[in-house]
């Protein structure tokens, strides 16, 4: 009766029109699930979002997975769930959280993904885990993966594939610090919603592009959106949205729209986070990024960059800096590996390179 009421039906005519790949999805079975979760006992509690509350288990074979249960039931958020199980079935991507199987015999449908141990990259951003601050570097990284991750949702994969909800608390990092694109819950695939109009506008405020909000058409640069107010908050340490202080009522001030003002005042480098600041090689390196991320938050969507492009831009930063740490090495004296991909990068090349940014 629950895998009939929680889209059971749906997903297994998914399944057997090829559009759900079903050597990656497990049916699991509520038994295994509670035995996993310790009955969802609330001390497996690793976060709650929108959907619902997600847990940490352990399954028969050792395997850690992380099991998201929905809070509904509301038959309109049926159709989030059996998405994401669609949706992420056809991905395979290192940036891309991997999911293992859902369980639809419960009273609420369930989704089994790979456990991912680091939480998520709002967490430090905003400074709530203190063990472990960002370093310039890893940063670089985090938004170069990021990139990578939609670079292929869009064009890559074997057809387009939106997130539609792309924000630092999507993002979580593993036990190398790398990226994980998760929460695919509202993403869409152009097979499946051929119009890209969307009745509900979805996502989240302060990540959201203004032109889809105006329009409800999606594209693929609201997504390039989002994530230029990710390339903000790793720029910044700022969040997405923060409350004006002293203010009598309640108001909001939006961190892209505070960020292209800072800049078009030149007033940029009072909002850089201190620890960028301090391990940036040179302004240059802050520039291009800051550049990137104000061409990612255009108005017009058809004047924001592609992901490809936004890769490029990042990774000539990023040649820069190892390009600067081997000269550095080579002057003091230290042995360092040739590295060929590294090139001739120095600062000038970098801010010639960095006006087409
Ligand atoms: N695979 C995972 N491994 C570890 N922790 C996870 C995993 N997936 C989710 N979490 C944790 O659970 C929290 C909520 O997850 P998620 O954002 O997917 O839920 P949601 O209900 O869809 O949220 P949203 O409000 O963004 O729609 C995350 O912020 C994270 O802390």
């Amino acid at each position: 009766m629950f895998f009939k009421r929680n889209g059971g039906l749906l997903l297994e005519q998914q399944l057997s029109s090829g559009e759900v790949n079903v050597d990656k999805i497990k049916l699991f079975n509520s038994k295994e699930i509670k035995k996993a979760t310790n009955n969802f006992s609330i001390d497996r509690i690793l976060g709650q979002g929108g959907q619902g509350t997600v847990y940490k288990g352990m399954l028969a074979d050792g395997r850690i997975v992380a099991v998201k249960k929905s809070k509904m039931v509301d038959e309109s958020m049926l159709s989030g769930f059996i998405n994401e199980v669609v949706i992420l079935s056809q991905i395979n991507h290192r940036n891309v959280v991997q999911i293992m199987g859902c369980c639809l015999e419960t009273q609420v449908p369930l989704l089994v993904y790979e456990f991912i141990p680091n939480g998520t990259l709002s967490q430090y951003i905003q400074g709530q885990i203190e063990e472990f601050s960002l370093t310039w570097d890893r940063r670089l990284q985090i938004a170069t993966e990021v990139a990578g991750a939609l670079s292929y949702l869009h064009g890559a994969a074997s057809f387009p594939i939106y997130h539609r909800d792309i924000k630092s608390a999507n993002i979580l990092l593993d036990e190398k610090y790398r990226a994980k694109i998760a929460d695919f819950g509202t993403s869409r695939s152009i097979s499946i919603d051929q119009t890209h109009l969307t009745t509900r506008v979805h996502g989240t405020f302060g990540c959201l592009d203004p032109e889809y909000f105006r329009s409800s058409q999606f594209t693929e640069k609201s997504d390039v959106y989002s994530f230029g107010v990710v390339l903000v908050e790793l720029l910044t340490g700022l969040k997405p949205v923060s409350a004006v202080t002293g203010s009598q009522e309640e108001e909001y001030r939006s961190l892209a729209t505070y960020f292209i003002t800072s800049m078009q005042e030149d007033g940029l480098f009072n909002l850089v986070d201190a620890r960028v600041l301090e391990e940036a090689a040179s302004e240059t390196e802050i520039q291009v990024v800051a550049n990137l991320a104000r061409r990612c938050l255009n108005m017009n969507g058809r004047d924001r960059p592609t992901m490809r492009e936004v890769i490029s831009g990042l990774e000539a930063v990023q040649m820069s800096r190892k390009s600067l740490i081997s000269a550095q090495q080579n002057s003091e004296g230290i042995d360092f590996v040739e590295d060929d991909s590294v090139g001739n990068w120095d600062v000038e090349s970098l801010s010639e390179v960095s006006a087409s940014y």
